[in-house]
């Protein structure tokens, strides 16, 4: 059965499950279905319609108020029982969905389940076993952009999980809306399209070894053209529009596309209402 999906991913309070309400709302509007699954078991609430939800088959609270785990150690032990009772969400997947339905599969804030641990990428291979046609969506908050270290630090993670995953990948920069007048600025545009040998230069590092280090990957980053933005604020409707057209075609092509620097300052200008 032909499925397509959105492993939608990224730190906590990135803005996955407001992405998710927001898509829904705009599935709707134009009389598209897409439907939401909740695969983290640490959610406890929606503003979207739950089509399948993890917490029927664990939830981190029971985890933890069975006394073995704290929050971190539980949701990877819930992430693992999911692992291990796959078969579950194989079964639910193939009962509640039919040819075609596009799902968006909102997924836990722990970045380490999509960097060193397998996890997710087992469920993606699942998936994939399904005849399911993915691209991850990585999304990062627009105030990684206020520190360079800190935003080099988000572009790592999310080329960790593009590795780890192996599937079409979408990097989003989320709630540019909350960056004002700097979402116009010349500046923010190097944050999108960037060059990460240049944006380099403007960060200290004392220590000889890592400024080597920070400026090996810096190649590595520019010479594959590995990571890009693409800039979104749920709160406008056509941001919305075009971040899911991006998505809709890199799941189409079934690879990262290179996105025209053009197109995404347009995307800006439209998604900042400043
Ligand atoms: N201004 C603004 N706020 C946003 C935007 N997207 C999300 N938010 C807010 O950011 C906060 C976190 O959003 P969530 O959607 O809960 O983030 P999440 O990644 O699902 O969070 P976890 O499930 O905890 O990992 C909420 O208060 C949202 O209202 C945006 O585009 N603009």
């Amino acid at each position: 059965m032909r499925l397509f999906g959105q492993l939608v991913v990224g730190p906590a309070g990135a803005g996955k499950s407001s992405y998710c309400a927001e898509i829904v709302q705009h599935c709707q509007t134009i009389g598209r279905s897409v439907f939401v699954v909740n695969l983290d078991p640490a959610a406890e609430h929606f503003d979207y319609p739950v089509a399948l939800d993890v917490r029927d088959l664990i939830n981190l609270t029971d985890v933890i108020e069975g006394g073995a785990y704290g929050p971190n150690g539980g949701l990877v032990f819930c992430m693992e029982y999911l692992l291990e009772n796959i078969s579950w969400l194989h079964d639910q997947i193939s009962n509640q969905f039919v040819e075609d339905d596009y799902i968006l599969f909102d997924c836990p804030g722990q970045i380490e389940l999509y960097t060193h641990l397998n996890i997710m990428r087992r469920i993606v291979d699942e998936f994939q076993q399904m005849d399911m046609r993915m691209c991850g969506v990585y999304l990062l908050d627009s105030q990684f952009i206020e520190d360079m270290p800190k935003f080099f630090a988000g572009v790592l993670s999310a080329m960790s999980v593009m590795v780890q995953l192996e599937i079409p990948h979408v990097n989003v920069l989320t709630k540019v809306d909350k960056l004002g007048r700097a979402a116009k600025s010349a500046e923010f545009e190097r944050f999108l399209d960037f060059n990460a040998s240049d944006l380099m230069g403007d960060t200290r590092t004392y220590n000889p070894k890592l400024q080597h280090l920070n400026r090996a990957l810096a190649t590595v980053i520019d010479e594959h053209s590995l990571v890009q933005f693409v800039p979104l604020n749920v709160r406008d409707k056509s941001s919305i529009a075009r971040v899911m057209f991006i998505i809709d075609n890199s799941i189409q092509y079934g690879e990262d596309l290179d996105i025209d620097p053009r197109f995404v300052r347009k995307e800006v200008d439209a998604a900042c209402d400043v």
